[in-house]
């Protein structure tokens, strides 16, 4: 039998990827950064280490964070004391917990981005999820199609242990799915549950310490989609162009290891001045071939790997104060969720422009979206956002 000659071949939409609709989740338990070194060093039973603490309150007072919302609880904790030590084997147990709890929340963020999008979840085509923890097969995209009753026939992609820069490199993905099957409707979900790093202070384990100090989980979903209807859909922000850089030197500079005892992290001390003295580079691949470096022109929405990666990245580019204030309210109001964060930032942002009656990049037309993670990977996001009254 033969085949037409372009059997195969996709069909392109008209216009650029949009992202349609915006969904969140977060833990039921929360507790704030003021109480957590006291938790922290009372459940891991590490009180004795009294320097030590006094270091960890520092870095939680530094951290900018006032709460963050676990799946690990006190309760699981006690149930399984391996979890609280510094190096006993674990994995089992963290697994087991990651694998039912990784899809979960990613069904209540992705039920909330379908219910504003407002159309059947027939129609939605692809999914592409993204999770650093719970690998597992099948994985926790087989499971959320499952959880939320989308059709057998939807292609997933499932991007497993690829950390923070994901939150910029599941756009990229989205985008060329959607750019290039007319009519795909794309669920894109970030589940980020980083209980893998929880275990007791080590005062030789210094990143440790960090990860403990700053990292929270929480779960995003998006609709993403080419050619909007205009009747039925409302777009939020467009996906202009999409690129990935790995900083110079940067080899090792963020790492994560698996272990029996968990999820192992390697934090330079160099690596808010290896994104900050790269990032010019990395933005202006984003933009080319125009040419423009008024950064206080753009919005923007950056990945908080920490307190010291916004500062510097401010200094940097001389951004003024306001430019990264709905970031640092996400920092403050959550922690650091991985790949999610940035989602989290996006409905922020498009939610208090809206309350303004302003385009959903808080009254600006064209902004940047930066995924920061391990390598150092970045990945750059160029948005446009849309007048309010074209949305929600
Ligand atoms: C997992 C992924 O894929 C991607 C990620 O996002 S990974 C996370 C990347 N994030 C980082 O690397 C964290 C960046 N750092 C920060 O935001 C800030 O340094 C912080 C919030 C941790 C602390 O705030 P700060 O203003 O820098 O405080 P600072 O006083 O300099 O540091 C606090 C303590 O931590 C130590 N410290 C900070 N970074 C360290 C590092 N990488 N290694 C070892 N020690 C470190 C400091 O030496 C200091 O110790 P002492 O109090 O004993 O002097």
């Amino acid at each position: 039998m033969a085949l037409p000659e372009n059997f195969g071949r996709r069909k392109p939409a008209q216009s650029l990827a949009t992202i349609l609709s915006i969904g969140k989740a977060t833990p039921a338990y929360c507790i704030s950064q003021a109480d957590f070194p006291d938790y922290y060093f009372r459940v891991t039973k590490s009180e004795h280490m009294t320097q030590l603490k006094e270091k960890f309150k520092r870095i939680c007072e530094k951290s900018m964070i006032s709460k963050r919302h676990f799946v690990l609880t006190e309760e699981i904790i006690n149930k399984n004391p391996n979890i609280s030590t510094y190096s006993s084997p674990s994995l089992d147990i963290r697994q087991q917990i990651l694998a039912a709890e990784v899809p979960k929340l990613a069904m209540e963020a992705a039920s909330k981005a379908i219910q504003e999008w407002g159309q059947p979840k027939s129609q939605i085509t692809h999914l592409i999820f993204s999770a650093v923890s719970g690998v597992d097969m099948p994985g926790a995209d087989y499971r959320l199609t499952k959880l939320l009753g989308l059709p057998s026939s939807v292609k997933r992609v499932m991007m497993y242990f690829q950390g923070c820069y994901a939150g910029g490199a599941i756009l990229r993905m989205a985008k060329d799915i959607a750019e290039n099957n007319t009519g795909a409707r794309v669920l894109v979900v970030s589940s980020e549950i980083l209980l893998g790093i929880f275990r007791a202070p080590n005062e030789h384990d210094t990143p440790s310490l960090i990860g403990n100090a700053i990292l929270g989980d929480g779960a995003a979903a998006m609709i993403i989609g080419a050619d909007p209807n205009a009747l039925k859909e409302r777009p939020l922000f467009q996906i202009v162009s999409a690129s990935e850089n790995i900083i110079p030197d940067s080899h090792g500079a963020i790492e994560g290891h698996i272990h029996e005892a968990g999820l192992s992290i390697n934090l330079s001390r160099d690596v808010s001045k290896l994104i900050a003295d790269n990032i010019d580079k990395c933005l202006a691949e984003a933009l080319s071939p125009i040419s423009n470096n008024d950064w206080n022109s753009f919005f923007w929405i950056v990945h908080p790997g920490g307190n010291a990666i916004l500062d510097q990245i401010e200094i940097k580019l001389g951004l003024k104060r306001e430019k990264l204030l709905t970031t640092r309210h996400v920092l403050s109001e959550f922690g650091h969720m991985s790949s999610a964060t940035v989602f989290f930032i996006l409905d922020e942002m498009r939610r208090r422009s809206m309350e303004v009656g302003k385009a959903t990049g808080e009254g600006l037309e064209w902004g940047f979206l930066l995924g920061l993670g391990a390598g150092i990977t970045v990945d750059t996001v160029v948005l446009r956002s849309f007048p309010t009254n074209t949305t929600h």
